[in-house]
């Protein structure tokens, strides 16, 4: 699709989109809520008004956020059930399974859900988080490189706005969070991992890293950041330099990862290691992830404008549009090719 029928696609979206957030929040299927408010886990049943208080509660959201999912959320209503949010309600442990087929790749309005879910999960009172995946063999395949190939501006700034959104969240979460990374996790997805506390990976033949070079393109200094405070400067700086894409084994021995478990097993260990970081007093806990991420997370948080104002001037350079181009297609060759 040429550049301009994109851009007349998006201000026709724009211009019909009548639908409120209510609206774009039945999108993902959450019921949440801990103490006296109803909501759906694996152990009780939703009943149809504990659904319809769920839905109808108002949550915590940044005008811009709201604006986005007003803006957008046309778009979004032909896919449904993007996330799959649950609670336990004798832990008040959550756990987010990504389910956008075909490799949950973050696109615009899967963030925006993101951001929704997190931010609801923490007013209900959650204590922690498992996020996972329900695609098999797929944990995130990163940015839907979509997004970036021939964009809208506008949309283009809104995305990357919520990327950053959502890197703040749960960079910076009051909630235990661990990953349970059942599949792939290429750049974008390594990245969400890497927000959590720890990372349950499963063995096999998967993948995982900040792979950005490999498409021409530049982790921003925020993704290698993240990467630095995970496996260290020196692995960081090779990593990043060269795409790296590590084997669950290869992820395990440079701390990109913190266990490396069968398949089988990645729910168990997940579970084990929630319950002992749970014994931990929280305020005390959340306090000492803030004294080390803070400085990163204020990084960027004093350079958002400006953070956004480079990625879309990188990204809309001619020779990054060529490169990603040819990255979409030669994955798009590879997947026909199957
Ligand atoms: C000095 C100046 C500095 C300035 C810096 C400023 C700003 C920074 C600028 C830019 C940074 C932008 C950051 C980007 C981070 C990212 O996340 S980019 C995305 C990177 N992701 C990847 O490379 C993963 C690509 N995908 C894969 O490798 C494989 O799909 C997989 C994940 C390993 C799964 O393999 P599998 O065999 O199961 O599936 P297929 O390959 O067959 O794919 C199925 C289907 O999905 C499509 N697809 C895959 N990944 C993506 C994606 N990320 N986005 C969109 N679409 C994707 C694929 O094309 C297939 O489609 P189909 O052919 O239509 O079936």
């Amino acid at each position: 699709m040429s550049m301009a029928s994109k851009s007349m696609l998006n201000a026709q979206a724009l211009a019909r989109s009548r639908l409120s957030y209510r609206c774009y929040n039945h999108l993902s299927k959450i019921h949440v809520g801990l103490g006296s408010t109803p909501y759906s886990t694996k152990n009780s049943k939703v009943t149809a008004s504990h659904q319809a208080h769920s839905l109808l509660s108002p949550c915590k959201l940044l005008s811009q956020q709201k604006a986005t999912a007003r803006k957008f959320s046309q778009r979004s209503l032909g896919q449904d059930n993007l996330l799959d949010v649950s609670v336990d309600s004798s832990s008040g442990v959550a756990t987010l399974k990504m389910q956008k087929p075909p490799v949950n790749s973050f696109s615009l309005e899967f963030l925006t859900s993101l951001c929704i879910n997190l931010d609801k999960l923490h007013s209900d009172g959650c204590r922690g988080l498992v996020i996972g995946s329900s695609l098999p063999k797929i944990f995130s395949a990163g940015l839907e490189i979509t997004e970036m190939y021939q964009p809208d501006e506008a949309r283009l700034r809104e995305f990357w706005r919520t990327l950053q959104e959502f890197w703040i969240k749960l960079y910076g979460s009051q909630m235990i969070t661990i990953a349970a990374i059942t599949g792939h996790s290429p750049a974008g997805g390594c990245l969400v991992s890497m927000c959590c506390d720890h990372r349950v990976m499963a063995d096999g033949k998967l993948t995982i890293g900040l792979n950005e070079t490999l498409l021409g393109i530049v982790a921003p200094r925020w993704f290698s950041d993240t990467l630095i405070n995970t496996v260290g400067h020196r692995e960081a700086e090779r990593a990043l330099q060269l795409g790296k894409l590590y084997s669950p084994q290869e992820a395990v021995a440079v701390g990109l990862v913190d266990q490396v478990v069968p398949l089988e097993s990645v729910a168990a260990t997940v579970e084990s290691t929630m319950a002992q970081w749970l014994k931990i007093p929280s305020h005390a806990r959340h306090l000492s992830k803030l004294q080390l991420r803070q400085p990163t997370l204020d990084r960027l948080l004093h350079t958002r404008q400006e953070d956004i104002d480079n990625f879309v001037s990188f990204i809309t350079k001619e020779s990054i549009q060529k490169s990603l181009g040819m990255y979409l297609a030669a994955l798009k060759q590879r997947s026909k090719a199957k």
